[in-house]
């Protein structure tokens, strides 16, 4: 009997090991989401990868493939998520696998942008610079920079009656102003300042390339390598242009400031408050280790420059939203001067104060985030475990790059971006060794969430209760992205916003703009692809401008707005 157990016992072991080895484990049966087939340099039969306005691409695949797609090229996958559902399943309830962001060559070791921490990795390094970035942008401490704001909505009232015609311009500068004298203490000249100017050119680069796999270096790591003057070697000296620029942003304003700051130091003096400068204080007091010192400079350095290069630009294309459209929507404009004049006095010019009265310029401000949203494909989220969804297997890979070509600009010929911009949601994942990253979200208009979403109608946020109730019309959150990678600048964003549009509003009254017959001319809604989107009023290669005219509303208000020169807060 014995003798049966010894020899019965390594034989069901064995067994049962051939059948652990053989088993097929719930991850490998599960199938993957359904998708299209990839074409890599028309090698094989298939669809390409989108290059620009990918979100366009997305919603033609979706009409397709259905919510949740799943790309592989080159044995690389990428997952588009098409609800808010599915996002918030993965990107807010699983955070803690979901918010790493992939490594960007071209981004990163070319153009120079490795300090921008909205493209580092999870780790204790990205921990850290997120920290000290939310420790001076958190809900409970942007209430002390409202006065600013203000200053700089004003500024812009001003800026606006003296040039008109160079309204984005003009939002450029009040944008850029917010974050330069949050970040450094600087002041920026009420036009043609150097600051502004310098953000101008090296926002312009990461926009291009803010898009994973915009450039073939994205793709092939090694072709970093190659040397600027080999032929069509194009990325490698657009990238080395970009990348003195990426330097300047990084350190001219800094080093100018400490230089200053560690003067003021010396001599006992006080430094204009801002965020360099609170952490600079701290730093030389507490006087860390000198390594531990270079450490928290850098962190302090590359914060500061994240939020200028994060910052600006966004809130410039929620507010050139709001302008397109007020033009387009003349009856917001008129509700929004009803509520505007019943409750600001007419000695003065909307401040914060006024704004639990105003709920209709805050409706206003929401609505510009989800008609039109700055942030068409965010920086992706890199997934750092395998994983499972809706009985799909979200698989491990290599690391993958995301488009190649555009077989869909076939279908952008010929039609204005705006005439096919899509109308859900988008989050694209893409896997990367043994992990999987995530690389865009689109946000805005989903039909269940947003009846009617076309319409850019402020008055879908009021009735709360009732929204509530029917599971509609909440204020768009998901613009500022999902997570634990969520935008921390995003409170001071929404006040930025909301002064420019009321003092705007108060002031002014924009409408289309006239021919020479005195007809109106109907302005075009058209956004730039890349990383922000954007309408422009400038005539640029990236979008057609659209057309507007802005107005003082009344000799009351061009006193009020001329009174700001001495120095209203
Ligand atoms: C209307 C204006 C803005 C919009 C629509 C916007 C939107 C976004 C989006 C979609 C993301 C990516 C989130 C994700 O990966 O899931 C993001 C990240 C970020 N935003 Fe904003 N943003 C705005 C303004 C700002 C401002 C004013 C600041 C700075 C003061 C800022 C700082 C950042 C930073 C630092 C990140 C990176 C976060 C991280 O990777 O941990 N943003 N933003």
């Amino acid at each position: 009997m014995l003798d049966l157990q010894i020899f019965l016992a390594p034989l069901v072991l064995a067994i049962l090991f051939a059948a652990w080895l053989v088993w097929p484990r719930t991850t490998r049966i599960l199938p993957t989401p359904p998708g299209p087939r990839i074409s890599v340099f028309g090698l094989w039969k298939g669809l390409k990868m989108p290059k620009t306005f990918q979100w366009l691409t997305y919603t033609q695949w979706r009409k397709i493939y259905g919510d949740i797609i799943f790309i592989n090229v080159l044995r690389n996958p990428i997952l588009v998520i098409n609800t808010v559902q599915v996002a918030r399943d993965l990107l807010d309830k699983r955070s803690a696998v979901y918010s790493s962001r992939p490594v960007r060559v071209m981004q990163k070791d070319v153009m120079g942008f490795d300090f921008l921490f909205t493209g580092m990795k999870y780790d204790s390094w990205y921990k850290q610079h997120r920290t000290m970035f939310q420790h001076h942008f958190q809900h409970n401490v942007i209430q002390k920079y409202q006065s600013l704001q203000q200053r700089h909505a004003y500024t812009f009232l001003r800026n606006l009656a003296h040039t008109p015609d160079a309204l984005e311009h003009n939002l450029r500068r009040t944008t850029a102003a917010v974050v330069l004298e949050i970040c450094y203490g600087i002041h920026v000249a009420d036009a043609g300042d150097e600051y502004v100017a310098l953000a101008d050119q090296a926002l312009a680069g990461i926009s291009e390339a803010g898009n994973f796999g915009t450039f073939c270096v994205d793709y092939f790591p090694l072709l970093k390598y190659v040397p600027s003057w080999f032929p069509g070697a194009k990325f490698k000296r657009e990238g080395l242009k970009w990348r003195k620029l990426s330097s300047r942003l990084l350190n001219y304003a800094f080093d100018s400031v400490k230089q200053k700051l560690t003067f003021i130091f010396q001599e006992d003096g006080c430094a204009e408050p801002s965020l360099m400068t609170t952490e600079l204080e701290s730093l030389f007091r507490e006087a860390p280790k000198k390594s531990r010192a270079a450490e928290r400079e850098t962190i302090i350095k590359d914060v500061v420059a994240t939020t200028y290069a994060a910052g600006s630009d966004t809130t410039l294309s929620a507010l050139l939203t709001f302008v397109l459209a007020i033009v387009l929507n003349p009856d917001v404009q008129t509700k929004a001067w009803a509520e505007l004049d019943r409750v600001v006095p007419k000695d003065r010019l909307p401040c914060f104060m006024d704004r639990d009265q105003l709920p209709y310029i805050t409706c206003i401000a929401w609505e510009c985030l989800r008609w039109r949203p700055p942030v068409n494909i965010a920086p992706g989220h890199y997934l750092t475990e395998a994983d499972e969804y809706g009985g799909y297997r979200i698989p491990k890979g290599e690391y993958a790059p995301h488009s190649l070509n555009a077989e869909f600009d076939q279908l952008m010929k010929g039609r204005h971006a705006s005439q096919i911009c899509g109308a859900y949601y988008y989050v694209v994942l893409q896997s990367g060794s043994n992990k999987l990253l995530g690389q865009c979200c689109r946000i805005q208009r989903d039909l269940q969430h947003y009846p009617n979403p076309s319409k850019f109608d402020p008055d879908r946020y009021v009735d709360v209760e009732s929204n509530r109730r029917q599971n509609i019309n909440s204020n768009p959150e998901i613009a500022f992205g999902f997570g634990r990678r969520m935008c921390p600048g995003r409170f001071l964003a929404l006040d930025t916003m909301w002064i420019v549009i009321a003092s705007t509003l108060y002031c002014y009254r924009m409408d289309k703009a006239l021919d020479s017959r005195g007809q109106e001319i109907e302005p075009r809604v058209e956004y730039t692809t890349g990383l922000i989107s954007s309408a422009s009023t400038e005539e640029t290669s990236l979008a057609k401008p659209f057309k507007y005219r802005i107005l003082s509303r009344c000799r009351e208000t061009e006193l009020l707005v001329e009174s700001t020169m001495n120095g209203v807060e």
